[in-house]
């Protein structure tokens, strides 16, 4: 085996393992940018639910804040014998409603008269109030004078009426994880568990807060409509973790999973496409590749004037593939200049006798952008011709738009060409960026319209009206053109009365090997 043969493998080796290095190192990234975002995101929906146990919590309770006034001011409006037996019945009903209504009392002056509910008649009579509001409410916080038996109750008086609160029911916490405390001016009215530490209102912000000493995510919630009230509701930061750390596992797994399968996929990909490169490598190193010819042919007398070269490559299994395939691989490959000078000497071994015989028959070759670059092309092209006599007039060349891009060396190989004889057609015309301006730059003898432009004649395709300025200005710079990929007569009716020269196209024939298009040439005659 030769050095470079030797070398092959390993440099092949190398590029899969860099190609594996790269997708591994790239997975990984997405891999820590996937767990921060849901971690994150973990986080912010655990505010969020902290937040909203806070507010609904807040709003519950008010509600049964407002609910009691709203009671309160019926009770004082109606016309009924105070501490009478429909009173007390009344009040009786009322309280038993509300599981948070202890007691419902009524007053006279600053002695509670009568009363109903669990605490019954003028038991309740508390000292001093806490708190009297400019809305009329009078409040008791819950102390040991407010208290039946075990419970310390709040009481909230308005008007001629008070009301016994439970304030361990103001604030449903079942099936709740976190510890909430409802507060009332700065005052505990209730915690849930009822030994929890939490952080005193007024030494938060409203919303959220993250206490990173203590390890936790506090809420606040404040309402102020019969008076001021806080809820707090707190987190350890750690129940984060254990509510959200499975479904990170799992998250994890899964990442792992779908890693190694990328990887994978990236490795067989590789190396599948390197095996495809090294095989047309060795395709065009062994002579492998065949070519295809399809005629071109005058529009209006219908005579065939000549072919256009297509390179086919059937692989050993016997698949063919398309060369929109393949020539883009060996150019990557930088294969391209040999592939273009095997598809000349192909057309020479297999039509030179039809060239060397008709001197107004030609065959047109594809070149691509690197064969423009390349040092050696004209030199090797010359060889081959002067060893099989052809004029090169024999053979036109085709070159597409993007091949133009790089100006300096496609003009100066052109003009070179052209010089010698040959003729340049601008392929796939109106595909690319250039304008004809541009193309006025260049020494070309033809243009080739492309099949879009072809197939959209008479429809109502905004292409339909471009190739009408395309072959206005092709005339305008004195270019002969041929239509590519006509398909219909009156596709060539059209063409022909437009303008156009030439045209292929499976209207007149597909590509043909080599026997079939001489035999199709012979027909003409
Ligand atoms: N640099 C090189 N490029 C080459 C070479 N050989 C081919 N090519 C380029 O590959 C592209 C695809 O070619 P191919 O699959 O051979 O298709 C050609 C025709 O078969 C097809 N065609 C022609 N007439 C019709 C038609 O009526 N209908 C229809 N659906 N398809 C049709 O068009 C292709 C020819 O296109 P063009 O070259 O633009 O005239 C193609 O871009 C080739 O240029 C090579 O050796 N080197």
């Amino acid at each position: 085996m030769s050095k470079a043969g030797r070398q092959k493998p390993a440099r092949s080796k190398r590029l899969i393992l860099r190609v594996l290095v790269n997708s591994i190192l790239g997975a990984l990234c997405l891999f820590f940018l996937l767990g921060w975002y849901l971690w994150h995101q973990s986080i912010v929906a655990e505010e969020q639910r902290l937040a909203t146990v806070a507010e609904r919590l807040g709003l519950e309770a008010e509600s049964a804040i407002l609910d009691i006034r709203g009671l309160l001011e019926r009770l004082n409006r109606a016309d009924i014998e105070p501490c009478s037996d429909l009173h007390i019945q009344w009040m009786q009903q009322e309280a038993i409603a509300r599981p948070y209504i202890r007691s419902i009392g009524y007053w006279r002056a600053i002695k509670r008269q009568c009363g109903a509910g669990f605490v019954q008649g003028a038991i309740l009579t508390p000292p001093e109030a806490s708190r009297i509001y400019d809305n009329g409410v009078i409040a008791w916080w819950p102390s040991p004078e407010t208290a039946v038996g075990d419970v310390e109750l709040f009481l909230m008086r308005f008007g001629d009426h008070d009301v016994a609160i439970d304030p361990r029911l103001l604030l449903d916490t079942t099936a709740l994880d976190q510890q909430a405390g409802l507060w009332v001016e700065n005052l505990l009215l209730v915690s849930s568990p009822t030994e929890a530490l939490l952080p005193e209102p007024s030494t938060l912000e409203p919303g959220l807060t993250i206490d990173s000493d203590r390890q936790l995510i506090v809420s606040r919630f404040s309402l102020n409509t019969v008076f001021p009230m806080d809820v707090v509701a707190v987190q350890p930061s750690g129940q984060l973790v254990e509510r959200y750390l499975p479904s990170l596992i799992t998250a994890a797994v899964l990442g792992i999973l779908l890693i190694v399968l990328w990887v994978l996929a990236v490795f067989r990909v590789s190396q599948r496409q390197l095996s495809f490169s090294a095989e047309l490598t060795n395709a065009i190193k062994n002579g492998n590749i065949t070519v295809a010819y399809q005629p071109i042919v005058d529009l209006s007398t219908g005579r065939c004037h000549g072919a256009e070269a297509l390179a086919r490559w059937q692989r050993e299994d016997g698949e063919i593939i398309s060369p929109d395939l393949f020539i883009p691989v060996a150019e990557k490959s930088n294969s391209i200049h040999k592939l273009t000078l095997l598809v000349i000497k192909r057309v020479v071994e297999e039509m030179g006798q039809l060239l060397a015989t008709h001197d107004q028959f030609s065959i047109n070759i594809n070149l691509s952008a690197q064969d423009l670059e390349h040092p050696l092309i004209a030199l090797e092209l010359k060889h081959i011709l002067d060893s099989a006599k052809l004029p090169a007039s024999a053979i036109k060349f085709e070159i597409t738009e993007r091949a133009l891009v790089n100006h300096e060396d496609s003009r100066k190989l052109i003009s070179k060409l052209r010089r010698r004889g040959h003729q340049m057609a601008i392929d796939d015309f109106g595909t690319g960026y250039s304008s004809l301006s541009y193309l006025e730059t260049f020494e070309l003898d033809t243009l080739k319209l492309d099949k879009a432009f072809v197939d959209a004649i008479e429809t109502h395709a905004v292409t339909s009206s471009v190739i009408v300025h395309i072959i206005e200005m092709a005339k305008s710079l004195e270019l002969d053109m041929v239509a590519e990929g006509i398909e219909s007569a009156h596709q060539v009716q059209w063409l022909a009365n437009n303008g156009v020269q030439r045209g292929q196209g499976y209207y007149y024939s597909k590509p043909l090997t080599a026997a079939e298009f001489l035999k199709y040439h012979a027909k003409q005659r």
